[in-house]
């Protein structure tokens, strides 16, 4: 059976990043993520505190990002602002991979990394499963380096690999997606997002192997409209 748009919902994280937010405009994402039953609203951690106090009798759950954008803080930074994020509600963890160590090809250090963020949500304090995704950035990765990667966040526990920040040179590509869903496997998820704008797209991510997108545009795509969005791609 064909997907319509708004059941897409519950496989979009309703995403808002720019550094720029106001507490108005989570507000607005957060309104509208329980409207639309998105899976989760993405947020910047100064906001978790405040998605979490208002989706709290929701199904929609918050996400947040650590070392993000670039994935080059230090791996005693992300542990902590992964266990500092869960204390503050965030169910859902996209942290970015060390790019620097991985084009140094210190995979040792790389999954050390992210092990070491999977292993904070364990000792977090709280009893419920928290999610990993580990962006990859694949627009800075070839397709070799794509396979490594996947393999290296498997290795390390993480949840799901994600394609992008957002805030690269480039987004979600299917033949990315694709590669990196026959490199997982089944028994981890695949996250495409940056630049999915249409409902279209979003159905090519999902036919790709995608299991959960990341979009600032999840109304537009569950409403079928269309969003240019503020990217050049
Ligand atoms: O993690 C998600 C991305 O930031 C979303 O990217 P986007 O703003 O291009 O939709």
């Amino acid at each position: 059976m064909a997907i319509k748009p708004r059941d897409m919902a519950k496989m979009i994280d309703h995403t808002n990043l720019k550094p720029t937010a106001t507490v108005e405009d989570i507000k607005k994402l957060c309104d509208e993520a329980r409207e639309y039953e998105f899976a989760s609203v993405c947020v910047n951690p100064i906001f978790v505190p405040l998605a979490s106090k208002l989706l709290e009798d929701s199904s929609v759950k918050v996400t947040t990002v650590v070392g993000f954008p670039l994935g080059s803080t230090t791996t005693e930074t992300k542990a902590f602002e992964t266990r500092n994020v869960i204390k503050n509600g965030a169910q859902e963890i996209d942290m970015v991979m060390n790019l620097g160590a991985f084009k140094s090809e210190a995979y040792d250090l790389v999954k050390a990394d992210i092990k070491a963020v999977v292993d904070a949500t364990k000792t977090a304090g709280v009893t419920s499963d928290i999610i990993v995704k580990v962006i990859i950035e694949t627009c800075y990765l070839d397709n070799e380096e794509i396979a490594k990667a996947c393999e290296i966040a498997k290795e390390a526990g993480a949840d799901f690999v994600k394609t992008s920040t957002g805030f690269g040179s480039d987004g979600a590509r299917e033949d990315d997606v694709s590669l990196m869903r026959k490199t997982v496997g089944r028994e981890v998820g695949v996250k495409a997002a940056g630049g999915i704008r249409t409902f279209d797209k979003a159905l090519a991510m999902l036919d790709a192997g995608a299991n959960r997108i990341g979009t600032s545009s999840g109304v537009a795509i569950v409403t079928g409209e269309t969003d240019d969005g503020d990217k050049e791609y």
